[in-house]
């Protein structure tokens, strides 16, 4: 039976905050520091590894975080979850997203249909029509095959989706899997779809509608949007467009869509890339088979999860490093900087999934926390991001912990070797000379010039991005941020805080309005 506590009522949180702090500068330096690269590392799956040699942690802390690890039951609190307990209980919804990829424990029955059995089934749907669609068994109106998709939808049933086709597209061009280009309407701003249908045929076009709720604004707003180009252009909308939504949702069994596919209220939106939210435009784009290979690498990195040693679970350290960073050094800031042009959305992904998670001052039952709680999540890819926002990071007044990704080879095979480097080299000798600077600082008589170090980063590295480490890098980060939920005693899989402007937003449609909320709908004209 596992106990919900406040991380504040923790023996082993208030050994922490006595623990000695380690002076990161100090033991990065020299041949220490060499040691603690090699030895502070955590293999994950898929052959990568989760090193935080440039974390201020040392065994001592280290101990301690594993004290907390056992005495916050975190391995157990996830044991609950994929056995199928109400974890999110706020909706009084079960959690079950790492059973679209695999099944970790007990089977979970849950509206009398075993689960596992439900996502497989739509996996298995999604896969025969994604490969009808590519073989001109469902083609448009005219016999014609779809040479497109296009997505539509927002927040999990957008970014999630998106960042991983970014991710794995130049890879499916080179291992010629490549079957349909895939484009991405969420904003309700009308430019955002106008651009993407100028951008396609639409006659070749197929649209995937994703609402887990089928009512969210923005979404039926483009869907219309959408319909409206087709009815234009001549065509059926309903021979161009499938759905992915919950069963009870207004969308299911609608004439409107050539069929639909389904995910359920046990799959929150920023958990779904794995189900048939993903599923459905990644197999469209790049055929089931490499869906499949990125749910297998998800699936070994949750087995990953399970274990209770701390040092040998790579997201519960890595959630645990957080906690501590945020907590008891004070630290309000995440930045994600992947060293891989591929992972350009995945900052954003991760900024939902982690935010709506965790931006949280009450706990699960309700009650105010008196403790902070989830970081602020941005970042870029390296290197853009080294002259954009570095300065801040190496000499401004707030420490902001990084979270770096990299990988030892690229994509697409095509390099070049330039002053005697190949560009890859130089994407990985940046990596390397940042995390060092960070860490170490460097010396200066002038202040304006002077690194003071001190500045803690953590390294996932891979050989390379592809759909099973793609997989991997997903499930990391989707099981630290349920690990901190849990060290926070917070409902990490609900979102009340979005409902307020939604409520605002549609009395200002309606011109409900009064004092600021007035003023403001005639300052932009609506
Ligand atoms: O898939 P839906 O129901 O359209 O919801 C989209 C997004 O809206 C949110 O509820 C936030 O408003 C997210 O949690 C969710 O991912």
């Amino acid at each position: 039976m596992v106990e919900w506590k406040n991380l504040d009522t923790l023996k082993s949180y208030q050994e922490l905050k006595d623990t000695a702090r380690v002076n990161l500068a100090e033991v990065m330096s020299g041949e220490n520091g060499a040691e603690r690269v090699k030895t502070y590392s955590v293999p994950m799956a898929e052959g990568m590894a989760y090193n935080y040699a440039a974390k201020a942690v040392d065994d001592n802390v280290l101990a301690v975080l594993a004290k907390l690890a056992k005495e916050a039951q975190l391995t157990e609190k996830f044991a609950a979850l994929y056995n199928g307990e109400v974890i999110n209980t706020g909706e009084k919804r079960l959690v079950l997203h790492q059973l679209t990829r695999g099944q970790l424990g007990d089977a979970v029955v849950a509206d009398g249909v075993d689960k596992r059995a439900f996502y497989v089934e739509q996996q298995k749907k999604v896969a025969e029509f994604a490969n009808k669609v590519h073989a001109g068994e469902i083609t448009n109106a005219a016999g014609e095959k779809f040479t497109t998709v296009v997505q539509i939808g927002i927040g999990g049933s957008d970014l999630g989706p998106r960042a991983m086709y970014l991710a794995l597209e130049n890879w499916a061009k080179k291992h010629d899997t490549f079957k349909m280009e895939a484009k991405f309407i969420s904003n309700v701003d009308p430019d955002d779809a106008a651009a993407v249908l100028a951008s396609i045929d639409v006659a070749h076009s197929l649209f995937v509608l994703v609402s887990k709720s089928g009512t969210t604004l923005e979404t039926l707003t483009n869907e219309s949007f959408v319909k409206d180009a087709l009815a234009k252009a001549g065509l059926d909308a309903s021979r161009h467009m499938v759905a992915v939504t919950s069963e009870t949702s207004p969308l299911a069994k609608s004439d409107d869509y050539l069929t639909a596919f389904f995910m359920d209220d046990y799959i929150g939106g920023r958990y779904s890339s794995t189900s048939a939210v993903g599923g459905a435009v990644l197999s469209l784009a790049f055929g089931p088979e490499v869906f499949d290979r990125f749910l297998a690498g998800a699936a070994a990195e949750d087995v990953l999860a399970k274990n209770e040693n701390l040092l040998e679970n790579p997201a519960m350290l890595d959630a645990l490093i957080g906690v501590y960073e945020r907590n008891v050094l004070g630290m309000g800031c995440t930045a994600v900087l992947p060293y891989s042009q591929a992972l350009s959305r995945f900052p954003a992904h991760l900024q939902q999934a982690d935010m709506e998670s965790n931006g949280k001052s009450v706990n699960r039952f309700g009650e105010p926390v008196d403790y902070v709680t989830g970081p602020v999540i941005f970042g870029e890819p390296g290197t853009n991001g080294q002259h954009s926002f570095y300065q801040l990071l190496h000499q401004g007044t707030d420490i902001v912990p990084l979270q770096f990704i990299g990988f030892k080879n690229n994509q697409c095979g095509v390099d070049v070797d330039i002053q005697g480097s190949t560009s890859q080299q130089k994407l990985c000798a940046n990596v390397v000379a940042q995390m060092v600077a960070f860490a170490c600082g460097k010396e200066d008589e002038n202040r304006n010039k002077y690194f003071a170090g001190g500045r803690p980063s953590s390294i996932i590295v891979g050989d390379q991005l592809t759909p099973e480490t793609l997989g991997a890098l997903l499930s990391h980060f989707e099981n630290k941020i349920m690990f901190q939920g849990f060290a926070w005693n917070l409902n990490s899989f609900d979102q009340e805080g979005v409902q307020l402007g939604k409520v605002l937003a549609k009395r200002v449609l309606a011109h409900d309005t009064d004092g600021a909320l007035k003023a403001y709908s005639e300052l932009l004209n609506i």
